[in-house]
């Protein structure tokens, strides 16, 4: 297993600068014996293996695949860094867009490392590619915040200098360029060293300096020129042809564009021989050789018009996905709308819902009221029905209801029930002497009087008039005959000045017993009236019992003599 890491870690180190070496040390691996990561990093070797071999097509596919299916978080980032190296460089922007967006993704899961700073790097140049150079400055800032490693900052300077210079950017002065050319030389990082300074020259050429261009240009051609970096050496010419012709040194301007046409034809230097054609155009233009000048003119414009067709692709496929993540966001705005539709919606409905409840509430409040109230209504009408309204006691025909019940559940448990009945008496006289109001009154103390004797289960009724009757269940005939003589009593006892006048109010009482009437209150009644009579007979304010026909007198003398008729 040691054997294996230690050759796979020996296949990444070289796989850029010795990729016959890594193909050797890849073919030596039985991949048997890999570990699931190990065989994903084989995989993104031979993957990249192939492509230094030259079968990009081949290396796009496999690559694309060890970036989807990869679950090495290290792997998946080689493997998009990779592809979108490989579509920068075809200028397929669409893909390098797509691989961004993956890339994006890819580095916030990323350890802070050495790898997490060369994608980000890769991404840096990306966005210079695509001409979007405040986010290439904005990603530069942030590598820089972060990065201790010199190299990383040569990098990443040399690319933050190219997006501020083509910003033609007042934020950045000569010496910004000045050191970071010095951070790069201390590390002998030449290539980019001299990169930054064909920006500076661009930078001098933008403000007119073409004196400082072409001097800082010639001193380190020769750097460019050794180290065999062709197409550096060729934009380097291509400079000076610029600087030169704004320098109004057209001679010289013609001699570097020549070298360039001779020397640095190839399609990969086509922007330096686009600035060639251009100068030769101009130059041949300017001496009156105006049909050189036009076969420059045209070859110019067809290199312009391929410079232009790529920065438009590039542009478009930026814009192109810029537009299906607008119309993303705009599919998850209506999302959104849709859900917070919904969610009103169902607010809407909670809401109704809660109107219901509450319409719902009041309903049945007002149907319990209403009940309650019918319930009131109806015992108001009720009590209106069964009482006297002047005495509040039992009218006739609810005294004798209750009488008759009371009366079956007597006979029933064979329990005493007695009788009374009294009227005022006199009563005539005090109407006449006193007015209504005053009778009236006095029905009402001689009732309170009464109410005060009898028990609770007593029934007390008005019959009509100044007559009234009660009938008192589980009562012996003795004790009804006690009562009505208390009542009597209580009755004559009343203090008739509160009316203001002072008269004589008294009753006479009349006393019947169930065993006389067989539990039958017309029988009962009749007895008691009759027994009455004879109270009103003998004198009035007394007491008499049916039975014996004799006066209460006889048994309570003192009580009845009383010849005080009102
Ligand atoms: N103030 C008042 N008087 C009433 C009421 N009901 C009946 N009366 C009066 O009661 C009187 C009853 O008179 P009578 O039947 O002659 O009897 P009395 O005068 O009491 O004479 P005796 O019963 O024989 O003692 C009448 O004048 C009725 O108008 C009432 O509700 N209020």
């Amino acid at each position: 297993q040691d054997d294996i890491a230690t050759t796979l870690q020996l296949a990444l180190d070289n796989r850029t600068s010795s990729p016959d070496k890594t193909r050797t040390l890849l073919n030596s691996i039985d991949v048997k014996q890999l570990t699931p990561e190990q065989n994903e990093l084989f995989k993104f070797l031979m993957a990249f293996s192939i492509l230094m071999e030259g079968n990009t097509q081949d290396a796009i596919q496999k690559l694309n695949q060890v970036a989807d299916t990869s679950k090495s978080i290290k792997i998946k980032a080689r493997a998009q860094n990779a592809l979108l190296s490989i579509y920068s460089n075809l200028h397929d922007w669409n893909n390098a867009i797509d691989i961004v967006n993956s890339l994006k993704d890819t580095i916030t899961k990323l350890e802070p490392d050495e790898l997490k700073q060369n994608v980000q790097v890769s991404l840096l140049s990306f966005y210079n590619n695509i001409e979007e150079f405040n986010l290439a400055i904005e990603l530069a800032d942030k590598i820089l915040n972060i990065t201790n490693n010199p190299r990383t900052k040569c990098s990443v300077l040399e690319k933050q200098l190219y997006a501020f210079k083509e910003l033609k950017s007042d934020l950045i002065t000569e010496n910004n360029f000045f050191d970071a050319i010095a951070l790069c030389a201390k590390i002998n990082e030449k290539i980019l060293e001299l990169a930054i300074t064909t920006n500076l020259a661009d930078f001098y050429i933008e403000k007119k300096r073409y004196g400082h261009a072409i001097q800082l240009l010639n001193d380190h051609l020769s750097d460019a020129k050794n180290l065999s970096y062709k197409s550096l050496t060729a934009y380097y010419l291509g400079r000076l042809v610029v600087a030169y012709l704004g320098d109004d040194k057209n001679t010289l301007a013609e001699k570097h564009a020549i070298d360039i046409l001779e020397n640095y034809s190839s399609d990969n230097y086509y922007l330096p021989n686009m600035i060639a054609y251009q100068a030769l155009s101009e130059i041949s233009s300017e001496r009156g050789e105006y049909k050189e000048s036009l076969i420059f003119y045209k070859q110019f414009k067809e290199l312009e018009k391929r410079d232009y067709d790529q920065t438009v692709a590039a542009k478009v496929a930026l814009q192109k996905a810029k537009f299906e993540k607008s119309n993303e966001m705009k599919l998850l705005n209506q999302q959104n709308k849709l859900l917070s539709t919904q969610a009103e919606l169902a607010a809407a409905n909670d809401r109704n819902k809660n109107l219901l409840l509450l319409v719902a509430t009041i309903l049945l409040a007002i149907a319990l009221f209403w009940i309650y109230k019918n319930r009131q209504t109806h015992k108001q009408l009720r009590k209106i029905a069964e009482t006297d309204a002047l005495t509040g006691i039992f009218n006739r025909n609810h005294f004798t209801q209750c009488a008759e019940a009371s009366l079956a559940y007597c006979q029933k448990t064979q329990q005493d029930v007695s009788f009374i009945v009294f009227d005022l008496d006199y009563f005539k006289r005090v109407n006449d002497n006193y007015g209504h109001l005053v009778g009236d009154w006095a029905l009402i103390q001689a009732t309170k009087a009464v109410k005060q004797v009898c028990r609770a289960n007593d029934i007390i009724g008005r019959m009509g008039g100044e007559e009234f009757a009660i009938l008192l269940p589980n009562c012996a005939k003795d004790k009804a005959i006690e009562i009505a003589e208390v009542c009597r009593k209580q009755i004559a006892a009343i203090d008739t000045s509160e009316s203001g006048h002072t008269f004589n109010l008294t009753a006479s009482f009349g006393v019947s017993h169930s065993n006389q009437a067989d539990y039958n209150l017309d029988k009962l009644f009749a007895c008691a009236d009759s027994a009455l009579y004879q109270s009103k007979d003998s004198g009035r304010n007394r007491v008499y019992s049916f039975q014996q026909s004799q006066p209460i007198a006889d048994t309570f003398p003192s009580s009845l003599i009383n010849n005080n008729p009102a």
